[in-house]
């Protein structure tokens, strides 16, 4: 039995713990590398399932082959044969075309996660399962300690995260060790794939792994902070189109004294500014020397004007830089990380910023954050309309990773932009 054995305990509760979570009915997608961890996730959960004792929970499960090292597809099979012993749908999806020579490890990544939506999609999943462990949240937490992260104080990897703003993603093994789960395997009979790619120091994780000591998390309550974060948000800033903001000078005040507010105002930032990170340190320190001097002027930082006038502070996205996206009949992409687009119409749509095409009553902050709305055109200069393309505000720092603890935030942002919220993950 799986819950009794001293031995494989911690894996089994972890494993009855997050079933029990769940009260409606629900499939999970294990990513399942055919390592000891994915592994041992995936015998855990099987046979907890069969048991009969979570009614409405079903899984199945996909392997990602990279096709970077010659038996991948042996081990895709390997897992295939595993969970067809389980009863469990399994597919694999692979990675196809040219790799990167730099970076390859981030390329590996971003498609593995594309990959696993998209076999989610396929099998009709709710959400996505992986088994990091309590030796990864531990690398994870070194790792971001070597970065000096600053401000909000150390963090290790959230147990849920939205993906694409899309699909939740839980990692129910994130208190287990890996030798406990390697021993619940032993037990089990079972055997696992060792990993190649742990052993090359090209990768940052691997290094993690071999070099630095461990570190604690500071214990920061990042639910709170993110409820703060959105409090602010909703209570200070005004949208005035989902392309300019402003913070009325109590606003001001308050980000300045509150450092879960300013937190909501760096993240404002960097969804006007369509980047993923908020301000780094030196950058966030200069606006808020800016912020804090009061004097009426502007400061242009990670692309965002922070334009400081009587009514308060306007943020809107910088002029320059704002780079045209070509986008083919039928195609979507993302545009100067803001903006969302779909093409609908049979020919190719050219998006670029508006520039000197707009209104020339226009006047002051709302002048120049126009100049870098988007204007939608085709390929011979002429104005695409309207019913030809579908758009969507973007949030840039949580569009592909939301750690389900900055919800609150993320929601707040959603309202200030006029888009849809993101959704609520599938439990309860
Ligand atoms: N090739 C794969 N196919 C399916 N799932 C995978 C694959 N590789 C990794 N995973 C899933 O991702 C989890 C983490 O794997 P691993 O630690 O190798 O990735 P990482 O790159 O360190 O993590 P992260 O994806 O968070 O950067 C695994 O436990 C497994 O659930």
């Amino acid at each position: 039995m799986l819950t009794s054995s001293a031995t494989d305990g911690s894996v089994a509760a972890a494993a009855d713990r997050f079933l029990s979570r769940f009260r409606r009915p629900v499939k999970f997608l294990l990513a399942v590398s055919g390592g000891s961890d994915s592994t041992g996730l995936l015998v855990a959960l099987a046979t907890l399932v069969a048991t009969g004792r979570y009614p409405g929970i079903s899984l199945a499960a996909c392997t990602v082959d990279h096709a970077l090292r010659p038996r991948s597809a042996d081990e895709a099979r390997a897992v295939a044969a595993l969970c067809a012993r389980y009863g469990i749908p399994h597919s694999v999806r692979r990675w196809d075309g040219p790799k990167p020579v730099t970076g390859l490890q981030a390329a590996a990544r971003t498609k593995r996660y594309d990959l696993l939506l998209d076999a989610a999609a396929g099998h009709g999943a709710d959400a996505i399962l992986t088994a990091h462990t309590g030796d990864d949240q531990r690398e994870t937490i070194a790792m971001r300690a070597g970065r000096a992260a600053g401000g909000v104080g150390l963090s290790g990897m959230a147990d849920a995260v939205l993906l694409g703003g899309r699909v939740w993603l839980f990692r129910p093994l994130l208190s287990v060790d890996r030798a406990e789960i390697r021993r619940f395997l032993e037990s089990a009979g079972e055997e696992w794939i060792d990993d190649p790619s742990n052993a090359n120091p090209r990768f940052e994780r691997v290094r993690v792994r071999e070099g630095r000591p461990e570190a604690m998390a500071e214990a920061v309550d990042r639910l709170a902070l993110s409820r703060r974060a959105a409090e602010f948000l909703d209570a200070h800033v005004r949208a005035l189109s989902p392309l300019l903001f402003l913070l009325p000078p109590e606003g001001i005040a308050t980000a300045l004294a509150d450092p879960a507010a300013w937190r909501g105002l760096m993240l404002l930032a960097a969804t006007t500014g369509g980047r993923v990170h908020a301000p780094e340190t030196a950058s966030a320190d200069r606006i808020r020397t800016f912020l804090a001097d009061g004097t009426l002027s502007r400061l242009t930082a990670g692309r965002v004007v922070f334009d400081r006038r009587r009514a308060g502070l306007f943020l809107y996205r910088e002029r320059r830089g704002i780079e045209p996206l070509v986008l083919p009949a039928g195609g979507t992409a993302t545009w100067d990380g803001r903006l969302g687009v779909a093409n609908r119409g049979s020919r190719p749509l050219v998006v670029s910023a508006a520039g000197a095409t707009i209104d020339p009553a226009l006047r002051g902050a709302a002048r120049r954050a126009a100049e870098a709305a988007p204007r939608f055109g085709f390929a011979d200069g002429g104005p695409a309309p309207a019913d030809r393309f579908t758009v969507e505000p973007l949030i840039a720092p949580y569009a592909r990773f939301l750690p389900g603890f900055d919800l609150p935030v993320a929601q707040a942002l959603a309202r200030l932009l006029g888009r849809a919220p993101f959704p609520s993950p599938p439990n309860g």
